[in-house]
């Protein structure tokens, strides 16, 4: 067994570690970055990117199926080469996760070190069988992996998670996929439009991010005019069954009881935090009720079991509180310059809530999104909602895009903005210039103050946000769309 001593062990290197790493690296020349898995991120090898690569594929097949409408034929069939679709998702794929790789690379030798890392105390770690460091600081970087219920495991070798979908050679002819959340929709919808059979399986009603009951009702109806989720499904049975697995389910509007045979059943439902495999029990940390250490927000740092403050850091997807890549990116340098500073502890510079799912039409949530909301201002009614379709905005309309609804909050009496939730075209957009206002701290009335083009898309962000002002009582309601701005504003 080798022994190292470091000022600073950083457990995993993905975004949050290679952050972390490149920070503490400002205050020290003496860290440890230790890896497990291989190197290139989960977001660059089977996360972010590949889904976005297959998403675009996906969206290209469908817009090629759908010109019609504007006066243009396509004769024939839209053909889908699934093997050409993979094989671009993969050499893309590998592009993204060559210039990762290429930064690892360019980290000292010394400072890397292969294997996985368990606590056997709360300053040292073993990793595998071949090296025992012992770090005076140690920030916690081991993101987070697919977990299904043990029921899903009736589908035998037929099972699969994201990860193994980029790997497939080519397309399946159908899919059952478990969990409407926010996988589960980017790849069911990008499969069905590669011309997959699929259904979609969900538990309890929810749907992708949205809490907010008019914004997900819509996105419910809208997106099952394009293929079969039941967000609140009755599963009867999972059985393998040949060379595919048979689910035997309630349908939806039938409430016919059917068997049907899919080639494999997707679990999307849900991801875990990395910590359970870490020896935490070694290292002194309070731990809730998940398992998951306790840490500050602002300065990700750990909590001992005795309440005072820990040596031990612990971010992104690991910390489970915001699994989105630019959440890791940012705790993993908050995390490392902490670790860098310790024991002068400073607060990182947090950003406004926002996400993106990137199904057609998108979902965006701004801030803490309806229900965590409602939480901080519901009760009390400092709350007031304000609310704009897609179905008549103009430029959704000249596209064929309108289609979904966007609903804005404020507070009551000061008119600051407090977020949105948002299922309709270009979300990610209309979502940055919102959160950005969020983070501003402005007020309806300023956001309203701010220049929109004609015809643009944010016009339907204006009708929202004047919608909402006069539910503030802070101005009147729209009158005359049309005459007060452009056509279809
Ligand atoms: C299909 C999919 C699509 C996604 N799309 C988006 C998106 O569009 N936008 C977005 O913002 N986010 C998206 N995400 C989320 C995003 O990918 C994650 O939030 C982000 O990658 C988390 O980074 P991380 O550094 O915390 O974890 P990772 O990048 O997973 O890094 C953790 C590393 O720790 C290593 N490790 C684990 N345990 C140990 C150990 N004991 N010892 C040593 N090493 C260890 C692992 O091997 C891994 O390399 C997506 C995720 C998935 C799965
Ligand atoms: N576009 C993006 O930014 C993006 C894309 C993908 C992932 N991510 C990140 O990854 C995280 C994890 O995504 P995810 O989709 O794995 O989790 P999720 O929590 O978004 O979705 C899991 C879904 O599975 C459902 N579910 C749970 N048990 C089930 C069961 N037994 N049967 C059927 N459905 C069941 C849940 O109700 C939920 O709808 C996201 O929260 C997000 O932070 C982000």
């Amino acid at each position: 067994m080798q022994e190292r001593n470091v000022d600073i062990a950083i457990i995993g290197a993905g975004t949050a570690g290679l952050g972390a790493y490149n920070a503490a690296r400002e205050y020290t020349d003496s860290v440890v970055l230790i890896e497990g898995g291989p190197h290139g991120t989960t977001c660059a090898r089977v996360g972010c990117m590949p889904s976005k690569l297959l998403i675009a594929a996906a969206d290209a097949a469908h817009h090629a199926r759908h010109t019609t409408p504007f006066g243009i034929r396509i004769e024939g069939d839209v053909q889908i080469d699934g093997r050409a679709v993979l094989e671009r998702v993969r050499r893309e794929r590998d592009r993204f996760v060559a210039g990762v790789l290429q930064s690892v690379e360019g980290i000292p030798a010394g400072d890397k070190l292969k294997g996985h890392a368990r606590f056997e105390a709360p300053r040292s770690l073993r990793v595998d069988d071949h090296t025992r460091v012992t770090a005076e600081r140690i920030v916690i970087a081991t993101g987070s992996r697919a977990t299904y219920p043990d029921f899903l495991r009736a589908a035998g070798d037929r099972l699969v998670i994201n990860d193994d979908v980029f790997e497939w050679e080519s397309l399946p002819e159908s899919v059952a996929v478990f969990g409407p959340g926010v996988i589960g929709l980017e790849l069911a919808q990008a499969l069905h439009r590669l011309g997959v059979r699929l259904r979609v399986f969900g538990v309890g009603g929810a749907l992708g991010p949205l809490s907010d009951e008019r914004v997900r009702d819509y996105a419910d109806s809208a997106l099952n005019e394009e293929f079969y989720v039941d967000p609140d499904a009755t599963i009867e049975e999972i059985e393998r069954h040949g060379d595919s697995v048979a689910v035997t389910f309630v349908e939806r509007d039938s409430g016919e009881r059917l068997t049907e045979h899919f080639d494999y059943l997707l679990a999307a439902t849900g991801r875990q935090p990395n910590v359970d495999r870490l020896g935490l029990e070694h290292a002194g940390l309070a731990l809730n009720d998940r398992g998951i250490p306790v840490f500050g927000h602002y300065n990700l740092q750990c909590q001992n079991a005795d309440e005072s403050p820990s040596h031990i850091f612990i971010a992104g997807d690991a910390n489970s509180e915001l699994p989105l890549l630019h959440e890791a990116s940012d705790e993993g340098r908050i995390a490392g310059e902490n670790a860098g500073r310790f024991p002068q502890i400073r607060t990182g510079v947090r950003r406004a809530p926002l996400s993106v799912v990137f199904s057609d039409p998108q979902i965006a949530i701004v801030g803490l999104g309806y229900a965590g909301l409602e939480s901080h201002h519901g009760g009390c009614g400092c709350m007031a909602i304000g609310e704009a379709s897609f179905e008549d905005q103009g430029r959704a309309r000249v596209m064929r895009v309108n289609k979904g609804v966007m609903r804005v909050y404020a507070q009551h009496g000061s008119g600051l903005f407090l977020g949105a939730e948002i299922f309709g075209p270009q979300a990610e957009h209309l979502a940055h210039l919102l959160a950005w206002s969020l983070q501003q701290g402005m007020t309806v009335t300023q956001m309203l103050a701010m220049p929109y083009y004609h015809p643009v898309i944010e016009e339907g962000v204006r009708t929202a946000l004047r919608n909402l002002n006069a539910s503030l009582q802070f101005g009147s309601a729209i009158r005359e769309r049309c005459m007060e701005h452009g056509p279809g504003d």
